[in-house]
């Protein structure tokens, strides 16, 4: 983020500053969902959605339990393409291709990276959980891969933590640790979209800030999808949120305008508490 957008961000986190005064204007779109239907068997859970996620933009999916959220954000790198009698309906395009027929599923992953709700490193050290993805796409150089671990750990904000015991399990790390480095362990492959499911639920309030402060830096770079139940953690951090309801999309907008001003009153319902 360029550092008068960043002061403005870090003076509008502090609630010093309206969010709206500190948007910066559209950015492409880098993915396009449109008339997405899905289906688990005989229920449908998503119907018809339609929604365009920006590069270098936070977009939030926000809604009760249930209502969808989870399984549009596991279609943007086909993880459903694993349930069973899962059916999905529509077009959705990374860089205006099929993601489902102009990719195939590894290179699609190697785009749209997902970090997910508990953190899972895999049981090796630091080093290999963040070098696993590189070694998978064919890199072997013992210095090529010395400079992606780096790089992955300082842009996940783990690299003055751990850079001293890059060889000690990734488990030992604490649970906001672990959780930056599978952010460093997704970012290791070059992703250009982050999907991030519920990432700071099963952490402390210290580890969520730090999450919190990560995810708007890597704005700077990336495209962040992330699904939330926290409200105030949805406000300070996206710069558009989509409201979800029994598997519709019913509004999408400007953060600041979906929170003062919604346009469905199911979503004025929803953020007032009145239902969910
Ligand atoms: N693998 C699955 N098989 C069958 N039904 C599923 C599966 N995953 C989700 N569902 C159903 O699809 C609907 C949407 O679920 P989803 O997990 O996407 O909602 P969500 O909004 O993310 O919920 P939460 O906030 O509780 O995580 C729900 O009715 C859920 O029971």
């Amino acid at each position: 983020m360029a550092l008068a957008a960043k002061e403005a961000h870090e003076r509008e986190m502090m609630g010093e500053m309206p969010q709206d005064a500190v948007r910066l204007p559209h950015h492409e779109v880098r993915m396009s969902v449109s008339h997405l239907d899905l289906f688990y068997g005989d229920h449908q859970a998503l119907k018809n959605v339609n929604i365009d996620i920006r590069e270098r933009e936070i977009t939030s999916f926000i809604g009760p339990s249930g209502c969808g959220k989870s399984t549009l954000l596991r279609c943007l790198n086909r993880m459903n393409d694993y349930v069973k009698d899962c059916r999905v309906e529509g077009k959705i395009t990374l860089d205006g291709r099929d993601i489902y027929h102009d990719y195939n599923v590894t290179r699609l992953r190697q785009r749209v990276g997902m970090v997910f709700q508990r953190p899972n490193p895999f049981p090796m050290s630091i080093y290999d959980n963040v070098a696993y993805g590189p070694r998978g796409l064919g890199i072997k150089s013992r210095s090529e891969l010395d400079g992606i671990v780096e790089e992955s750990l300082r842009s996940a904000a783990l690299w003055d933590e751990v850079k001293d015991k890059l060889k000690a399990s990734g488990l030992g790390l604490s649970g906001g640790q672990q959780q930056r480095l599978c952010i460093a362990r997704a970012l290791a492959v070059k992703p250009e979209v982050l999907l991030m499911d519920e990432p700071t639920s099963a952490l402390d309030p210290v580890s969520t800030v730090q999450i919190e402060q990560l995810a708007c830096e890597l704005r700077e770079q990336y495209s962040l999808v992330v699904v939330t139940h926290n409200m105030q953690q949805a406000s300070r951090i996206s710069d558009s949120v989509a409201f979800f309801l029994l598997g519709e999309l019913i509004e999408h907008a400007p953060t600041a305008e979906l929170f003062r001003a919604p346009r469905d009153s199911r979503t004025a319902d929803y953020l007032t508490g009145r239902f969910g």
